[in-house]
């Protein structure tokens, strides 16, 4: 029987740089996990495409997807939705590979809730003005939507102490060295590999 994948999930604030280290971490293609890609109701931004960045959706199709029951979790965060499709999460794991979720932290609860044998990463950022000033720097979003992004991580980093693991994003590279390490750890937790003894027993004796 196939063991189960692993389901990692990655939170942290708006702007500290979870997109820039998990595509650092999934450009280096010797992973054997796969990224879950995401669905929202927001607008696409300059250079994203739909079915790579995020599954761009309306609020009616989204709302259709809770309601039949096709998310992992879902939350609202700034005005729009945001969900994972469970479908994909789900064949992939019994299938027996690892899934990556990058999801703010409501989502992530929610998964915590159904699956507790997940790992939980929080990227936290060096500090409140070094997160603005990513935002900033990034240009894509106006500055009435810096502010709430960045009122709303004082919230989101009160949550940090629900996570297994938390990774400063100084140095994008320190961050991927230190999430691939803690996956490599969370794979040779007992509980993920011990054989099944007894049942190996039961046989043995039939
Ligand atoms: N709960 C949940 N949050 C998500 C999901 N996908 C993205 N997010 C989070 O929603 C927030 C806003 O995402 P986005 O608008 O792309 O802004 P960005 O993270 O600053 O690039 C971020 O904290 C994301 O991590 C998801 O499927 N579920
Ligand atoms: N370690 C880092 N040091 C400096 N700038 C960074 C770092 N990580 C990400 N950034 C920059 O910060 C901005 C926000 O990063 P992004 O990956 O979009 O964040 P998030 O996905 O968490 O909202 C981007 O302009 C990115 O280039």
């Amino acid at each position: 029987m196939t063991k189960r994948g692993m389901l990692i999930v990655l939170s942290g604030p708006s702007g500290v740089g979870k997109g820039t280290v998990r595509k650092a971490i999934f450009d280096q293609n010797n992973n054997d996990f796969q990224y879950s890609i995401s669905m929202t109701t927001r607008q696409p931004r300059p250079g994203e495409v739909d079915g790579v960045d995020y599954f761009f959706v309306s609020k009616e199709e989204f709302e259709e997807r809770i309601q039949t029951g096709g998310m992992l979790e879902y939350a609202k965060y700034v005005d729009n939705y945001y969900g994972t499709p469970l479908k994909y999460v789900n064949e992939t794991l019994d299938s027996g590979k690892d899934v990556f979720l990058e999801i703010e932290v409501n989502g992530a609860m929610q998964v915590r809730a159904k699956s507790p044998d997940g790992v939980f990463v929080f990227l936290t950022p060096p500090d409140l003005m070094e997160l603005k000033q990513r935002l900033i720097h990034r240009g894509t979003d106006a500055m009435d939507v810096i502010n709430k992004r960045v009122a709303t991580a004082v919230g989101e980093i009160k949550m940090m102490q629900n996570y297994d693991y938390a990774v400063v994003n100084d140095e994008v590279n320190n961050a991927v060295e230190k999430i691939k390490t803690i996956i490599r750890s969370e794979r040779l937790r007992v509980t993920r590999v011990m054989p099944d003894y007894l049942g190996m027993l039961g046989e043995m004796n039939s």
